[in-house]
């Protein structure tokens, strides 16, 4: 089922050559954090470049229903924030749908409040683990109460009289740190969060952005990140750089796709997000980063993906895995089409996303005549090379963009069509997949 409806079957056919621009909508982690954040400055932030996937939207409700106003006027998004403890009770369960950023960010956001909020999500939300989260809020003396193994739904009911917090993360995640730091805008002194390895630091410049008093410190004991309590943030205008998640698709399609030349223009190529683009080079692939500049506080470039039919499996560095989390499925997909093994460690996170991702990749590519070797936290695919890869499959998506997306794009290059079973998930981060792929030379349709 998609997360809104009846399933949308959809299937991919053998394509090729990919050529022309492929603009790629906004960055997600970028959109949720200025809506929320917005909602927490003092009077009103202008956004441009948001995302309006499913994901996104069901963030501008929800910090609707904590009391900002929000408007879209032409293409910018207008966010009349409260201030920092200025949320309002929501009257409402809050929906956030398919999205595990949305609902632990905005979680860690009112949970140093004096309310009580209720949170619920799909069938695949409701099956992910909150804990990461609850555990670190109830330091600041915030309590939840969920179903059992830590689940949504859940009610939070924000502390009334905050403690600060000094945190380690026992997982490498960006929606774990940001809900710490969220919670801390709203605590008196310091919030400090360790993090053993680096992830995504969009949290913290945007924090910076608004005018909060945040350092970062690399120590013995890990990336140690200070933020000053209760700064009252200052509005800004945002335009949010477009998705390097969501620009792997094209990039990963045209370099697997004979003929194909693709560009993919204003990609954000924060090092924290970058990793996918350094491993296909590390693959061989004729994968290039044209007109290097910096946009809004970002890394930016415009990347240029070419058919690369001689790229060798290699092993992935563990340390890069969180640079490059989301990109796992799309990467199994160009390393069925390597000659030899892509080995990918350290990617335990994998299984606790919109699907288990290692799983559903696994199960799909294995019916699509690969070998694929897997264990708790690694996987291996034995790549077949250009030409050689069957296809002719039906996978399940899971509830999960990511896997439809991935499927879809194997089907493009394999010998024989890939279906998905569900291709409506695709929405909640990539809304105009369908004709930005067509629109290339592919060929997909709903079937
Ligand atoms: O903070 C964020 O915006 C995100 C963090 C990552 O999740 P984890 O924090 O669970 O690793 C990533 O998978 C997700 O798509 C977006
Ligand atoms: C993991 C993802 O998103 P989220 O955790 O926000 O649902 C993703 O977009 O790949």
């Amino acid at each position: 089922m998609s997360s809104h409806g009846a399933p949308i079957p959809m299937t991919a056919h053998k394509s090729g050559p990919l050529q022309g621009q492929a603009d790629v909508p906004g960055d997600k982690s970028i959109s949720h954090r200025s809506l929320i954040l917005g909602a927490l400055a003092v009077g009103e932030t202008k956004v441009t470049g948001l995302l309006e996937g499913q994901d996104v939207l069901d963030t501008a409700k929800a910090m609707q229903a904590f009391g900002a106003e929000i408007e879209k006027i032409d293409d910018t998004w207008h966010v009349h924030g409260v201030g920092v403890g200025g949320f309002a009770e929501p009257s409402q369960v809050i929906d956030c749908g398919n999205s595990g950023t949305g609902v632990r960010l905005i979680m860690g956001a009112m949970a140093t409040s004096p309310i009580a909020a209720t949170f619920t999500g799909d069938a695949s939300l409701n099956k992910r683990p909150m804990a990461r989260v609850t555990d670190p809020l109830a330091l600041f003396g915030a309590r939840s109460y969920g179903r059992s193994g830590g689940r949504l739904p859940m009610t939070i009911v924000g502390a009334s009289d905050p403690l600060s917090v000094r945190y380690t993360t026992p997982v490498p995640s960006a929606q774990v740190k940001s809900a710490v730091l969220l919670a801390g805008l709203n605590a008196p002194g310091e919030t400090v969060v360790i993090e053993r390895e680096a992830t995504r630091d969009h949290s913290e410049r945007m924090l910076a952005g608004f005018g909060a008093t945040i350092a970062t410190e690399d120590t013995a004991e890990g990336h140690v990140i200070t933020l000053q309590g209760q700064p009252e943030l200052r509005p800004q205008t945002i335009i949010v750089p477009r998705d390097p998640s969501s620009a792997a698709f094209p990039v990963c399609a045209a370099l697997i796709t004979e003929g194909s030349d693709v560009l993919v223009p204003n990609i954000g190529l924060n090092p924290t997000r970058a990793g996918l683009f350094y491993t296909l080079q590390d693959m061989g692939a004729d994968l290039t980063f044209e007109n290097m500049r910096e946009e809004g506080g970002e890394p930016v470039a415009d990347l240029r993906a070419k058919f690369s039919p001689d790229m060798q499996g290699i092993e992935v560095p563990a340390e890069r895995a969180a640079s490059m989390i989301d990109e796992y499925p799309i990467l199994s997909v160009v390393a069925a089409f390597a000659a030899g093994k892509t080995h990918m460690p350290g990617v335990k996170e994998l299984r606790v996303k919109e699907s288990d991702r290692i799983d559903a990749m696994a199960t799909g590519l294995r019916a699509a005549g690969l070998q694929v070797d897997e264990g708790e936290d690694w996987w291996t695919v034995h790549g077949l090379g250009f030409g050689n890869v069957p296809g002719g499959v039906t996978a399940k998506s899971h509830l999960d963009h990511r896997i439809a997306m991935s499927f879809l794009i194997l089907g493009f290059a394999s010998n024989a069509s890939v279906s998905v079973d569900d291709g409506g998930p695709i929405a909640t981060s990539f809304p105009i997949f369908e004709s930005l792929m067509s629109g290339l030379g592919a060929r997909i349709d709903r079937t």
